[in-house]
């Protein structure tokens, strides 16, 4: 999501428009203004991503690229900016509370009031939400005269409830020129609507009254509010249509539950959407819709599945909510429920599981829904059942990675991506810099909650990476009686490392702020210092997930001090880092790009490298040779030797 709305900020789908045909990367560079080696490595994701092709005359467009032009009738680019804005990502962070029994609204426990009234007072949030609105409209509408126009047979006034800028009847009354349309939104919503022909604007209040027409239609709308909120509107559309003709069309999401219709991800992110962004809004299945409409009075409804017309429709979604996942699955870490699981035997019943966890059951089985839909959970008659993803999401598992995924969804991190586009320009500033006013260490080192973060987060990906290196590649410390790890965190790689090879004397040295908090461990000293400055002496340097943060000359001088401080003749340094291949076939390549993004945003200068570039900064430091062996982790170990 962060590295779309980077290209749509940047710009990049209108210049790859503007070159007609392949646009060669320095034309691109330049008509962009940006630095050719950030946007080299923002091209290489969206390729990767195959949001952008590559062909041996430069970067072409593809039918999902053409969805983010700014301008384009089928852009969907607003979406990915509404939803991706600062003011929309705050509330997810409320998400677990909001699932509680006595749970609030997250948007208003972020910001004070609901999302209608924070649009009011904030014409620059109402405009994004309106744009939005209006590009979901714009591919929606076209489905629906294409998929169900009968539904328009007869009807020669409509009233669009909760229109926003009219867009939706715009392009209805183009395709059905006979209908008067009456686009009817909050005052401060239609008083910016642009004027159309045959669409009269309306100002007013749903819940209070409705303009007459012959069919009331609703898109996007009912799923904003509970069921008691639904029937009240509903109720005045029924006031406002015909007693013998009327009808009331609705445009939303039906939840199936099928997990073979590609878009029931897409309703089932929207659910998590109208969870975090709406007071008390859901999607509904059909039996729910069935309850609130006759609820309302209506004595029959039919529903009419429409399909999307591109299937790059279908995919862009994942770019739209792309935080959805990440935001879920944080809430699930911290509500407890992969441990909850455990401690009911890895199978539990919904009631059992709100009730060991203080959840308002319906708010937890849409969040059970969602993450059952993702595979993270199972459900069988017996109740839900624990997975090998969820036990990554235990709080205390040892191969646990939520600490990971809460370092990586903390507003501290997903600050910093904001500023993404602003860091790939000619001239552009460090991201986390820009957002935070000083680096990731000069931060950390005065945020202890942030040092604690990302020392966790490093410590369970230790324990992930290092038996990957013993069991893959042991000889790499056959001979070796003391190691240094250098930027080594609390200690963790080294106790894993110690354990393995006991007769290995272990150095922990890192930051003084970041070993003053590390943990004691038999065999392994801790040193506080500057890698930059001097590196404690041992047989072995080893450096995991370090050199990544850095640029080519800082690495340099890193590993000449670790040069420094090993034996001339036995002495090596161990590397434990990405290498990117661009190889497509290898499933952890994509983790590696994303890796790589993710060091643009967080670290001034830091990057993930190719094998070329291991190279060029290992014999620019002085050594003579290296060796690069792949293990089953994201990183290889690279062995350097003077
Ligand atoms: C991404 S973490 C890696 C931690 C650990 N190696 C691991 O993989 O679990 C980078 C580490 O480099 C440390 N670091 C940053 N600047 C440093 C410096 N100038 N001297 C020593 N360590 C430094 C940070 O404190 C942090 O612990």
């Amino acid at each position: 999501m962060a590295v779309v709305k980077c290209a749509i900020q940047l710009g990049i789908p209108e210049a790859l428009e503007a070159h007609g045909g392949p646009a060669a990367f320095h034309d691109l560079s330049s008509a962009l203004g940006c630095s050719p080696s950030a946007l080299h490595r923002v091209m290489r994701f969206l390729v990767h991503r195959k949001i952008l092709k590559e062909a041996p005359a430069g970067y072409l467009q593809t039918p999902l690229s053409r969805l983010l032009l700014k301008n384009d009738e089928k852009s969907m680019a607003a979406l990915v900016l509404l939803e991706s804005s600062p003011v929309m990502l705050a509330p997810w962070h409320c998400l677990s509370d909001r699932v509680l029994a006595n749970g609030s609204p997250a948007f208003e426990s972020t910001h004070g009031e609901d999302i209608w009234s924070y649009a009011e007072e904030n014409p620059g949030h109402s405009k994004l939400i309106n744009d939005a609105m209006a590009c979901n409209a714009r591919v929606a509408v076209p489905a629906i005269v294409e998929g169900c126009p009968e539904v328009f047979d007869g009807v020669e006034s409509m009233v669009d409830v909760g229109g926003g800028n009219g867009t939706a009847l715009r392009l209805l009354v183009e395709a059905f020129p006979w209908i008067r349309g009456i686009n009817f939104d909050l005052p401060h919503v239609v008083s910016v609507a642009l004027d159309c022909v045959g669409v009269e604007h309306v100002g007013g209040d749903m819940f209070a009254s409705v303009p007459k027409a012959d069919a009331a239609y609703l898109m996007c709308v009912l799923h904003d509010w509970d069921d008691d909120e639904c029937i009240q509107i509903l109720r005045k559309c029924k006031e406002a249509i015909p007693k013998d003709k009327g009808k009331v069309i609705i445009v939303e999401a039906v939840v199936e539950e099928d997990n073979n219709d590609k878009l029931e991800f897409v309703r089932l992110m929207m659910d998590m959407v109208m969870m975090a962004h709406t007071n008390k809004g859901k999607e509904r299945t059909s039996k729910e819709w069935a309850n609130v409409l006759s609820e309302s009075g209506f004595s029959r409804h039919t529903i009419k599945n429409v399909k999307a017309v591109q299937s790059a429709h279908v995919d862009i979604w994942k770019y739209v909510f792309g935080f959805v996942d990440m935001a879920v699955v944080k809430c699930a870490i911290q509500l407890g429920i992969p441990d909850a699981l455990e401690a009911h035997g890895g199978r539990v019943k919904l009631s059992d599981l709100s009730s060991a966890l203080g959840c308002s059951p319906s708010a937890l089985h849409r969040i059970m829904r969602f993450l059952v839909h993702r595979k993270i959970f199972k459900e069988a008659p017996a109740g839900y059942l624990q997975t090998p993803l969820s036990r990554l999401l235990l709080k205390n598992g040892e191969k646990s990675l939520a600490a990971l995924l809460l370092l990586e969804s903390s507003p501290v991190m997903l600050a910093p991506w904001h500023c993404l586009s602003a860091r790939v320009l000619a001239n552009g500033s460090p991201a986390f810099e820009s957002a935070h006013g000083e680096d990731i260490w000069s931060y950390a080192e005065e945020n202890p909650g942030h040092n604690k973060l990302i020392n966790d987060a490093m410590a369970c990906d230790a324990r992930v990476a290092v038996p990957a290196i013993v069991e893959g590649c042991p000889e790499a410390f056959d001979g070796v009686e003391s190691v240094v790890d250098v930027g080594g965190g609390d200690g963790t790689t080294l106790r894993l490392l110690v354990e393995a090879f006991p007769s290995i004397r272990g150095i922990n040295f890192d930051l003084p702020h970041v070993v003053s908090v590390a943990l004691d461990c038999v065999g392994v000293e801790h040193v506080g210092g500057d890698m930059f400055a001097s590196v404690p002496k041992a047989d072995a340097a080893y450096l995991m997930w370090v050199l990544h943060d850095w640029d080519d000359d800082e690495c340099i001088q890193i590993l000449r001090k670790c040069r420094e401080a090993i034996p001339k003749d036995k002495g090596k340094v161990i590397i434990v880092e990405a290498v990117v291949e661009e190889d497509n076939n290898d499933k952890l390549e994509y983790v590696r790009l994303m890796l790589d993004m993710v060091m643009m945003a967080h670290t001034n200068k830091g990057k993930e490298r190719t094998s070329k570039e291991w190279a060029y900064i290992l014999s620019e430091s002085g050594f003579s040779r290296h060796t690069i062996k792949n293990i089953k982790a994201v990183q290889s170990v690279i062995e350097a030797y003077p």
